[in-house]
């Protein structure tokens, strides 16, 4: 992954990258059970980037969201300052974070995280974490 360029980019072109990151990851999603593929691009405040998968389980709960994934791999490899997350899906809609993975996000968000939600075709919505994520605490 190409570390230099990524924080080279504007944040509309850096956005749209993460995004085509995100799907490229989603062929690796393994859910036989939903047929629902998510894939996640977490970027890191050094300009790398962590891929997830949904991964399921025939028991339902034991299912870890894509963005989930992205973040273990990160914290697994002692990476823990995020910029920005995109998130792409099959779907038609937008794909959001559900409230588990907004709950983890912002464990380690000091308010600058961006979530980028996108829709099959591309398009896509950029928020920052704190404002789909009350946070009760001072940032
Ligand atoms: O933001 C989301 C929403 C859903 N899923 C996964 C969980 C499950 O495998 C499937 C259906 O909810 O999609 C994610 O990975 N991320
Ligand atoms: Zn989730």
């Amino acid at each position: 992954m190409d570390t230099i360029n990524l924080l080279n980019l504007s944040q509309d072109e850096l956005e749209k990258k993460l995004i085509e990151i995100a799907k490229k990851a989603m062929e690796k999603s393994y859910s036989p059970y939903s047929k629902f593929r998510v894939g996640a691009a977490l970027l890191t405040a050094e300009g790398k980037v962590y891929t997830g998968v949904n991964i399921e389980n025939a028991s339902f709960g034991a299912t870890i969201c894509a963005e989930r994934t992205a973040v273990i791999k990160a914290v697994s490899e002692g990476d823990i300052k995020y910029k920005a997350i995109a998130i792409s899906s099959d779907a038609d809609s937008f794909i959001y974070p559900c409230g588990i993975c907004r709950q983890v996000l912002s464990e380690f968000d000091k308010g600058e995280m961006k979530v980028i939600c996108s829709n099959k075709s591309g398009q896509y919505r950029s928020f920052s974490l704190s404002e789909i994520m009350p946070c009760m605490f001072e940032l």
